[in-house]
């Protein structure tokens, strides 16, 4: 059966072309893996695979994504100290967004972004509030964006802003990154097994425009800031309430690490610790919803599905299937470590894709979140906070809700963390001055479907 992954572009409707890249009919850059089929596809992704999916490429990112988290977790050091009841972080998911957009950041970008300064730029800020913005409004373009761009609805304008935004800002980040790598070959054209950056890599390659190392870069960006985020956000909160994983995660963390930090290497001693990913995965697949367009016809299960039939996939109920997974709603990493998972129809728990068009961050989402829950349990105990529980929300993506309940109970450990930030700058740290519009709007959106207002 060919089955072509389903490109969705607002207010172009479905493409399956073959014919390369689609005009730019919004904002967005559509010369993208994302967004693209046939060759043009084929060369994008490969190189993306190069830099985000090959082990040694993978392995350099390690140093970068354990220094992120560290200053991620002295700012919730920070946040929690700040906090009435000295436990909590007050918008959790928003800070763990402008964490992973930081760590996601340096892979693809090269450049540190800045938003865990302890002064967010303005600029930053807006990049940050653009990004929210797109995604919440991309989800009420999904039905009818058609009829939002022919009225020019708030949720259209927003949208297209936010991409301009998005843009601008990109360029700018990216646009000397393209010239400096542009010079550096020049000067020293590389030598087979040299080690290039992502953005070095595509200039190598001398098959990209400078518009469209652009956009790739930024759009593969946007495709992995919020997802990992929501998964890592899913992560604290499932350790929070299930305290006796959360022990056995510390116990191996303890046993194989101490208070070093993770490599690549490391990984192989602590299967437990990918299991706690794998099941966070399986309960809250961050992309819940997934889809092919049949490109012939096709039988399934005695009903004839036409060729250029959308099929949907629910990730969320199929991983929730208690006919593989026994007490499919408990939080059990162990399930993965038993003999029998590896019998489980492949299929099964799919949070990634599958085949050629699966997710490119695969490799690099899964290490971030595995050094979170690392140095998450190297500081802290973490708690439920008995007080709420969540509500997740679809906004595209699988999502938390504004808050999590979580406390951080610290564990006291001497030198648990290898960020070098004094005391005394610590103490100086004030929340970033943030603008609140755009989340109390987002709040206000998840209260509505909550029916609390
Ligand atoms: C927990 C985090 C993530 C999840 C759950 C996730 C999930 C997915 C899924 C389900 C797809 C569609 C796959 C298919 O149709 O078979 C996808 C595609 C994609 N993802 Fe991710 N993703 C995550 C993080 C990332 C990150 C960090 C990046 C960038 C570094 C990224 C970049 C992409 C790209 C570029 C595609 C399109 C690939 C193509 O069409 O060739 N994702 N992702």
């Amino acid at each position: 059966m060919d089955l072509r992954p389903m490109t969705y572009r607002v207010g172009a409707g479905p493409s399956s072309s073959d014919d390369g890249p689609p005009p730019h009919d919004v904002p967005s850059g559509s010369r993208t893996q994302f967004f693209t089929q046939g060759e043009y596809w084929k060369t994008s992704r490969r190189t993306m695979n190069t830099k985000l999916m090959k082990p040694h490429a993978v392995s350099d990112y390690f140093p970068d994504i354990n220094s992120t988290t560290s200053e991620f977790i002295e700012r919730v050091r920070l946040l929690k100290s700040q906090h009435r009841d000295g436990l909590s972080v007050s918008e959790l998911p928003y800070e763990i967004n402008k964490f992973t957009m930081e760590a996601v950041g340096k892979m693809l970008l090269g450049v540190r972004i800045g938003t865990l300064e302890k002064q967010v730029s303005p600029k930053i800020q807006q990049f940050i509030e653009a990004i929210g913005r797109m995604f919440l409004t991309g989800h009420q373009l999904m039905a009818f964006a058609k009829v939002h761009q022919l009225l020019r609805t708030r949720a259209w304008r927003e949208h297209v802003e936010s991409w301009d935004t998005i843009y601008s800002l990109s360029d700018e980040l990216i646009a000397p990154q393209i010239d400096a790598a542009t010079r550096r070959l020049e000067e020293n054209p590389p030598a087979p097994g040299d080690k290039l950056d992502l953005i070095s890599h595509m200039v190598a390659a001398q098959t990209f425009t400078r518009e469209e190392i652009i956009d790739n870069v930024t759009e593969t960006f946007m495709g992995g800031v919020d997802t990992v985020a929501n998964g890592v956000s899913f992560l604290f909160y499932l350790l929070s309430k299930n305290e006796s994983a959360q022990s056995k995660l510390r116990a191996e963390v303890d046993n194989v690490l101490g208070t070093r930090e993770c490599t690549m290497n490391d990984l192989q001693a602590m299967p437990y610790v990918k299991a706690v990913v794998k099941e966070t995965m399986r309960l809250f697949p961050p992309i819940p919803i997934n889809a092919r367009v049949t490109q012939e016809d096709v039988v399934i299960s005695n009903y004839r599905i036409p060729k250029g039939t959308i099929i949907m996939l629910n990730n969320y109920t199929m991983s929730r299937d208690e006919r593989i997974f026994s007490d499919p709603d408990t939080f059990n990493p162990d399930r993965w470590l038993r003999a029998e998972s590896a019998t489980w129809h492949p299929f099964s728990a799919i949070p990634f894709g599958y085949g050629v068009r699966s997710c490119v961050g695969r490799r690099v989402s899964e290490n971030l979140m595995y050094i979170s829950a690392i140095q998450m349990v190297q500081n802290f105990f973490l708690k439920k906070d008995p007080s709420f529980d969540i509500t997740p929300l679809v906004r595209t993506q699988f999502a938390p809700g504004p808050e999590l309940p979580v406390h951080f109970v610290e564990r006291g450990l001497s030198s648990p963390c290898t960020y070098p930030m004094a005391s005394e700058q610590l103490g100086a740290l004030t929340a970033s001055a943030v603008p609140l519009g755009f989340r109390e709007e987002l709040r206000a959106v998840c209260d509505d479907e909550e029916g609390n207002n």
